[in-house]
């Protein structure tokens, strides 16, 4: 039986977006906040290069929106961009104000470090390349001593309740098998990315694209599936998540070169080593393709060990140091720009139903997203989403038990069966990679569509987890053009046909066995 629990927000995910919503939605009403694994989980305590926000003197909003725009590359939302880089600096000074402790300079400015397709320093970061975590620590301080969250930690979100179009609920469980049903007055989805679909990748092990298909089979819409942007310097490495270099040491003037230690980015873009996130990853992927290594060299830094150590740990750790030694590096998949379709203020396409942080595809990021541009949207969408919530009239229990009912209680394995994770994280690295093609897309989407359809017999994550691969797939088919992140080899130029979106739709009654099929374009 689902076991009946009333409250005012659910908040499904505790990143950077879900933990900045609780604490602001706490201060109008009683907060649920779910959580996979541990609270503070995913990819939000691993950011290493930092937020971006307009603070230096040279520096002015337009020129933000200009660089994000830019490297979209003509399907970002020109609203939401406005909307999120006029407010980054008071989202920064939100931060300052519950205890974030940013880097500064020797004057006592904040220190603003660059990185790749930004004409301006405007990267605030703490602790050299700990950002994530010291902001997010903070963050977790601030949600566990405020008295109207609730955490559930450890608690699996398996299905949204949709009554009469509208999300009044969400059934989860906890690592007992107890099942929850959450009723509510609105929703939030903030569970992060997919990294997690690929063999490599940065990516957190929770990031495995859960919000994406539950958000499809409670019948929302979902833009730009294709868009997955993969990091150029990923620590070479067997593991999972293999480590990232951050885009940072770059800005600080380290650059790629071969194994003869010659530099080639300026062959590929004059921006060379600080052209867009995509140019370089597509960069080092046909150097590699050539047979040849790749490397960062990262000598040239002062004081590495002070202002990178993370990385000069992960460096260590591989009996690499980075100021005598190059750093072997490989591209990985890093960040997910499509996602559930909202508009400025987090609003899915059903009412109640919020996406924010990376789940979400609110307009900002198109067909690439310029580095430092994601825990600012997760920050910005999250004060966005609040101030709409609250004016929503309340449903005061209106909730019915016929909705859940309609959902049979299962027992839920909350991780997805490993043999089959790797299966899939193998088929979307060869098939759905870096580049991809017909003839790759088609086996894939064949192949993951059979395991589909022998999975969706128990409900579940691997049920989410083969959704969420098919909706990529699905969607990298549709797309005949090379654009940002999605390079076709076999349509390797950008086409003014497709300077447009492409969205999958799920059908509410899909709830159980999740056909893909509806698709449409706008
Ligand atoms: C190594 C690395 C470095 C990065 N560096 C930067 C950077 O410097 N600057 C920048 O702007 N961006 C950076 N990014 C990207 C950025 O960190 C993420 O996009 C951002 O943190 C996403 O925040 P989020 O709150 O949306 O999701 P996450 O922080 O990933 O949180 C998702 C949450 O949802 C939970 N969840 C998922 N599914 C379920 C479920 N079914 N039930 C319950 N809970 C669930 C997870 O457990 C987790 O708590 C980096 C990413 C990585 C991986
Ligand atoms: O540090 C990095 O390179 C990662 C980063 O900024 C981002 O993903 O926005």
């Amino acid at each position: 039986m689902w076991n009946r629990l009333n409250t005012d927000f659910v908040v499904i995910g505790s990143g950077i977006a879900g933990l900045t919503l609780s604490l602001l939605a706490a201060e109008h009403g009683r907060v649920s906040l779910i959580t996979k694994g541990e609270l503070g989980d995913g990819n939000s305590r691993l950011a290493q290069g930092g937020i971006a926000a307009v603070l230096g003197a040279d520096d002015e909003p337009h020129l933000h929106k200009t660089d994000t725009l830019r490297t979209g590359q003509g399907l970002c939302v020109d609203e939401v961009v406005q909307v999120i880089v006029e407010q980054a600096p008071a989202m920064i000074q939100f931060l300052q104000d519950i205890g974030v402790q940013f880097d500064h300079n020797d004057t006592g400015q904040l220190q603003l470090g660059r990185e790749g397709a930004h004409s301006r320093n405007r990267i605030v970061h703490s602790g050299g390349d700990q950002t994530g975590k010291a902001t997010m620590d903070v963050l977790l301080a601030c949600v566990h001593a405020h008295k109207n969250i609730q955490i559930y930690e450890r608690t699996y979100a398996c299905e949204l309740v949709v009554e009469n179009g509208e999300c009044t609920g969400l059934l989860a469980v906890d690592a007992s098998n107890a099942q929850m049903w959450f009723c509510a007055n609105s929703v939030v989805l903030a569970t992060g990315g997919l990294g997690q679909l690929y063999k490599y990748t940065t990516n957190d092990v929770n990031a495995t694209g859960d919000g994406y298909a539950l958000a499809y089979r409670a019948g929302a819409k979902l833009r730009d599936m294709e868009f997955v942007q993969f990091h150029p310097t990923g620590l070479k490495s067997e593991t999972n998540p293999v480590p990232l270099v951050s885009e940072a040491v770059r800005g600080e003037g380290a650059r790629l070169v071969n194994a003869q230690q010659v530099p080639f980015m300026a062959k590929y873009h004059p921006w060379a080593d600080l052209a867009g996130r995509d140019v370089v990853a597509k960069a080092v992927y046909q150097e590699m393709s050539l047979g040849r290594d790749v490397y960062l060299d990262a000598r040239m830094i002062e004081k590495f060990e002070q202002r990178f150590p993370t990385i000069y740990q992960f460096c260590r750790a591989r009996g690499i140091n980075p100021s005598t030694d190059c750093i072997p590096i490989v591209p990985v998949a890093h960040y997910t720009m499509g996602g559930i379709l909202t508009d400025v203020a987090g609003q899915t396409s059903i009412l109640r139903l919020f996406a924010i942080g990376e789940v979400a595809s609110s307009g900002l990021h198109g067909a690439n997203r310029l580095a430092s541009n994601s825990l600012l949207e997760g920050l910005v969408m999250a004060k966005k989403a609040v101030e709409r919530m609250v004016q929503l009239p309340r449903l005061q229990g209106r909730q019915t038990d016929r909705a859940a009912g309609q959902i049979a209680p299962h027992t839920w394995d909350r991780s997805a069966s490993l043999s089959l994770r790797q299966r899939v994280q193998d088929l979307m690295w060869t098939h759905v990679g870096i580049t991809r093609n017909q003839e790759q897309l088609a086996l894939a989407e064949e192949t993951l569509s059979a395991w589909l359809k022998k999975a969706a017999v128990q409900p579940g994550p691997d049920v989410n987890l083969l959704t969420t691969a098919l909706l990529v797939v699905r969607a990298a088919l549709w797309r005949q053009e090379s654009r940002g992140a999605h390079y076709r080899t076999d349509f390797p130029d950008v086409s003014p046909a497709f300077e447009t979106h492409f969205i999958q739709e799920g059908t509410h009654e899909s709830v159980s066995n999740t056909p893909i099929l509806a698709a449409s374009t706008s």
